[in-house]
């Protein structure tokens, strides 16, 4: 067992279970909230964290849970990441916002610079610097239709971009993201997506990732015409949608098809992003390079920041005041970005991140082996996810998800569900999860899908 010193402190890597979870004091607290926060925000596990650190959630009953979720892989560095720390605390000792677009700082400069050296392709880019990820997205759209002068922009089914008003548009999932909320952005138009578990043709036969590229291709001259498309937007791996990894050659195909047609090709890769699936980006597992990138979760290690990195003749077509936004690029933020991208780039956290994936893939693979419910592992580096289907064919279980979530919570383990049809179980760890913590982890996977299963 080690420890981390956390805002002084001693947290020692290892789950540890003093109450019931939720304990007596968060329950306390969740009281309330009832009372205080709108119940339109959900929380997965109402146990409330007064430290974090490695692979370890501490709550305010003294329990410590072992954190598979990294905060919706925002935490990828490590909570408390010492560099960010270090980073951060020192720039909010000099000063904590000046507004870019009226007195600008050094730091916001560095993390574009950063960026654009990181992200893929070594062609001249430009970036700006948000808050959010749906942010980004809608900055992307905007810069995408402006150096196009076209409006229709093309997302996939399962997709995820956000919960402002053109993110959720391009949303797919309608409950809890979309009903009620609209009426939603015109000229959002949404193509099938290459989802290999349950792509099969008449025949059943798997469709190739060239077959289900030509299908996206087909419905956009069919159904738009290619010389009204602004951006193809297209998440690498599809979180919220499900974890899904489109067959080899769907992106490569859209690519070309993108830069033929003279549209836009935008990857979000605001959840796969930054170390998350073994490589510094997702996009590059199968060597495409966007036109436009959108990042955030994991760029600053914590702290709230977004970007757009594209193509400076892209990003270039938008003139000076025409985006922006007040706290873009706080200063704080860009500093913890700083020490997050240092971490990544010095501390090996892209090789934990393919290293965690062989040890979940493992555990997962051997669930499979023993329950057909275990319908589908898949996923890239520490961005791993298991499909839940019924015992006796591969319609979604969705209700064994809940049961072996909710047992994983009450025995110290936090597990995210997501999928369009929330029966996939994700895994999004911190990379500084140590292999111990992560087996124990699985220990109890196991042991809530034996309890769960019929
Ligand atoms: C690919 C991709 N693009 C965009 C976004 C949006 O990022 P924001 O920072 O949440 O706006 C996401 C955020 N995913 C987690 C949403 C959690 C929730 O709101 O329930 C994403 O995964």
């Amino acid at each position: 067992m080690t420890a981390l010193e956390i805002g002084g402190e001693a947290l020692p890597q290892e789950r540890k279970i003093v109450t019931e979870i939720p304990g007596p004091k968060s329950r306390e607290i969740e009281a309330r909230r009832q009372s205080a926060v709108a119940p339109g925000v959900g929380s997965s596990l109402p146990a409330y964290v007064v430290a974090a650190g490695g692979g370890i959630l501490k709550d305010v009953d003294g329990n410590q849970i072992i954190d598979l979720g990294a905060g919706i892989a925002v935490t990828t560095a490590g909570n408390s990441n010492p560099r960010v720390v270090k980073a951060a605390t020192e720039q909010l000792q000099s000063f904590t916002h000046t507004c870019f677009m009226v007195n600008p700082y050094e730091g916001y400069v560095e993390v574009a610079e950063a960026l654009n050296r990181l992200t893929p392709g070594d062609h001249e880019k430009r970036s700006i610097l948000l808050n959010s990820g749906a942010e980004a997205v809608e900055n992307a759209v905007k810069i995408a239709r402006a150096h196009t002068g076209r409006d229709a922009v093309v997302v996939f089914d399962h997709a995820y971009h956000g919960r402002t008003n053109l993110t959720m548009s391009m949303t797919a999932k309608a409950n809890p993201y979309k009903a009620g909320f609209g009426p939603f952005a015109g000229e959002v138009y949404r193509a099938p997506m290459s989802y290999p578990f349950r792509d099969n043709d008449a025949a059943g036969t798997k469709v190739s990732g060239e077959e289900a590229a030509k299908r996206v291709i087909t419905m956009i001259e069919k159904q738009i015409g290619s010389e009204h498309v602004a951006a193809i937007v297209i998440e690498p791996i599809q979180g919220e949608g499900g974890f899904i990894v489109p067959a080899e050659g769907f992106l490569p195909a859209l690519v070309e098809f993108a830069k033929d047609k003279g549209i836009v090709f935008v990857a979000d890769e605001v959840q796969a992003g930054f170390a998350r699936t073994g490589k510094m980006f997702a996009s590059e597992w199968e060597e495409i390079v966007p036109d436009i990138i959108t990042t955030a979760k994991g760029i600053a290690g914590g702290l709230p920041l977004s970007a757009v990195t594209g193509r400076a003749e892209i990003m270039d077509s938008v003139g000076p005041g025409r985006l922006g936004g007040t706290y873009g690029g706080n200063p704080v933020a860009c500093a913890a970005a700083l020490g997050a991208i240092a971490s990544y780039e010095e501390d090996g956290l892209v090789d934990n991140a393919a290293h965690i994936g062989e040890i979940v893939t493992d555990r997962l693979t051997k669930l499979q082996g023993k329950y057909p419910e275990v319908g589908d592992v898949r996923g890239r580096g520490a961005m791993i996810a298991a499909e839940f289907v019924q015992r006796d064919s591969i319609d979604p279980n969705p209700d064994l998800v809940k049961k072996i979530a909710d047992y994983c919570a009450k025995n110290g383990v936090l597990v995210l569900t997501t999928g369009t049809f929330g029966n996939i179980l994700r895994f999004l760890p911190p990379l500084t999860i140590s292999d111990e913590l992560l087996n124990d982890a699985f220990d109890v996977i196991e042991e809530a899908v034996a309890a769960s299963v019929g």
